[in-house]
């Protein structure tokens, strides 16, 4: 299944917005009263505005021609009131939606984060880290800004414009028409625009995931960096990237402020009119002073919110940018789907491969009809060349990815039909690159193990001797409480793989399969960790994946596997003799 995120079709990402801005709906649906309120504030807001100006016009006409201050302080004093409470409502309405965009960004990244475990290794295969993370934290925050800031500012702006432009039309229709028309301009200007907008800002986003992914890259990859001194390399690539954003930056900045001064100019021809027209109906007797005046603080009053609206339309082409991009993630659906769950068929082997066959990509098919099984409490090796197929044999035993065709049996039953829980309960994978977790030891050996997380850490000691794990935990400083830092690096890679190994055998699987797992590991400790293997439970199914033969002297059986083929080698011997075999072959 293709997951690159840069790589979806159109109909998948046009779905995707769509699904999308439903469940972005639905975020900030449970608000509904915070909403109403904030709405009202801004409708309050807005009619406060309207009346300002008719307030105005109705004092110069009245009370100042006549010279009547008495009436001026009256007014005045309104005026002041009403200040008074658009300054209130204005602060109610940035508040309410200050807290609404706050925890929408709270919900929106832990459904990303929640979204992305749930997602299959596949996903990760083909997405890069950086521009995850910046999906998760940049473009949530576009969004964020459109919500606390440019939502209720738009239509607080709009109702402004709408009142503005039907006191426009009601004062006088011919002036309030011809005030108008800058404004439809403007309005087909703006539709034909936003999609390059949006183009642009999209982009731009993009780039900025690109940038994320390189920094990251570098960054986990620094010691190689270094060793090799490939510090221009990656120097070169984060200018490229660096550059590429820049140049992106431009073209979105250039398309959000296109709209600034457009609107200016429009506003600036609309004020003209009025003046023209409106001295004009003065002189023929149509119009007085007090009405132009206010007349003109409409006009400002429906192009000043136009003008704005500009800047907001902008961030709602941002945002719907971003939204994109997250929604993308959020529409996902992993194809790892559990189906209904089966009994287990009694006397079946513990796993089977059933004419397997599977692909990381669909154009390469890595295994090809592959079939074999794994009985209880046997030791089984996985021999062959460097990239011959091990691992990805491992992976779906461990149902990391399901296979193209063909199935995968768990106690006789569809391994599909197990939870992940019940899934990795029965079978343990100790991977060939261990991942630890910042914390210590003993998080790290509880990791996913809820059945001694309330233990002691002497009752833990004490379940470790018991599992005959002693000798290893020994070998770390200050044992359990022995710090891991930065997600392991700060212990050796052998280290992590003894902390991997107990963590693997303190959870009991059924099926314990470890890839690589004693290669950085000396030979006297290897020994001790093949001792262990010895003495986990009967039942318990090994499946060892080794280059180095030594490790699987006491295989029950050993598989071969190179070019996607899984054979039976039979014994040890064999096995070698299929290795030199393939090794003429290939030379
Ligand atoms: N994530 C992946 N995406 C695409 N192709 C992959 C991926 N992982 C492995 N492959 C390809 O699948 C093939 C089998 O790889 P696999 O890791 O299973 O080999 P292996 O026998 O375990 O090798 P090794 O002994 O080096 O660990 C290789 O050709 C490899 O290039």
């Amino acid at each position: 299944m293709n997951y690159n995120l840069n790589k979806l079709g159109a109909a998948q990402q046009k779905t995707s917005t769509l699904a999308g801005v439903k469940k972005l709906l639905q975020l900030i649906a449970h608000e509904k009263r915070i909403l109403f309120f904030a709405l009202a504030a801004i409708l309050v807001n807005s009619t406060l505005s309207l009346l300002i100006p008719l307030i105005i016009g109705h004092t110069i006409d009245s009370y100042v021609q006549q010279k009547n201050f008495t009436g001026v302080l009256h007014n005045a004093a309104i005026l002041l009131c009403m200040f008074l409470a658009a300054l209130f409502t204005s602060y109610m309405q940035t508040t309410l939606m200050g807290g609404v965009g706050q925890r929408m960004l709270f919900t929106l990244r832990n459904s990303i984060f929640n979204k992305l475990q749930q997602l299959p290794v596949g996903f990760f295969n083909q997405n890069k880290a950086g521009d995850l993370i910046s999906r998760v934290n940049n473009d949530t925050d576009k969004l964020n800004q459109f919500f606390s800031q440019s939502l209720m500012q738009f239509i607080g702006n709009i109702s402004i414009m709408i009142g503005a432009g039907i006191f426009l039309l009601i004062i006088n229709t011919r002036l309030g028409a011809a005030t108008l028309v800058p404004a439809v301009l403007i309005l087909l200007l703006t539709l034909a625009l936003s999609p390059w907008i949006k183009r642009k800002n999209a982009l731009n986003l993009k780039s900025t995931g690109n940038m994320s992914a390189e920094i990251q890259e570098s960054l986990n990859n620094f010691k190689v960096i270094i060793a090799f001194n490939r510090r221009d390399y990656f120097r070169k690539r984060f200018d490229a990237a660096n550059r590429e954003n820049y140049r992106t930056a431009i073209g979105s900045g250039l398309a959000n402020n296109v709209f600034v001064p457009v609107y200016g100019f429009f506003a600036s021809v609309a004020q003209l009119i009025v003046l023209a027209f409106g001295i004009y109906l003065i002189t023929i007797g149509e119009f007085s002073i007090g009405l132009l005046i206010s007349y003109l603080s409409y006009a400002n009053n429906f192009y000043n919110p136009l003008r704005q609206l500009a800047a907001l339309w902008t961030n709602f082409q941002v945002a719907m940018a971003g939204w994109d991009r997250i929604s993308q993630i959020l529409s996902l659906e992993p194809d790892l789907p559990q189906l209904p769950a089966a009994t287990p068929e009694t006397g079946a082997p513990l796993l089977e491969f059933r004419n397997v066959h599977f692909g990381y990509d669909e154009n390469r098919e890595i295994l090809h009809n592959i079939s074999f099984k794994l009985e209880r409490g046997k030791t089984y090796a996985l021999v062959g060349p460097t990239g011959g197929g091990k691992t990805t044999t491992a992976s779906l035993i461990a149902r990391l990815y399901d296979p193209s065709k063909g199935q995968v049996l768990l106690n006789g039953t569809d391994i599909r039909t197990y939870s992940p829980a019940a899934r990795s309960h029965e079978i343990g994978f100790i991977l060939q690159e261990p991942f630890l977790f910042t914390g210590t030891v003993k998080d790290n050996i509880l990791y996913g193990n809820n059945r001694y997380e309330d233990l002691s850490n002497k009752e833990l000691e004490q379940v470790i001797l018991d599992a005959g794990l002693g000798s290893l935990l020994a070998i770390f400083e200050s044992g359990l409480d022995t710090k891991v830092a930065s997600g392991g690096d700060s212990i050796s890679l052998g280290q992590k793989q003894l902390i991997a190994f107990m963590r693997a055998v303190l959870r009991d699987p059924s099926l314990l399969i470890l890839d690589e797992a004693t290669a950085n590991i000396d030979t006297i400790t290897e020994k001790l960790l093949g001792e262990i293997l010895g003495k986990l439970p009967e039942t318990t199914t090994r499946v060892i994946i080794a280059h180095r033969l030594n490790t699987i002297e006491n295989a029950d059986e050993i598989f071969f596997v190179n070019s996607g083929e899984v054979i039976r080698a039979g014994s040890l011997n064999d096995a070698i003799d299929l290795l030199l075999k393939q090794k003429r072959q290939s030379s």
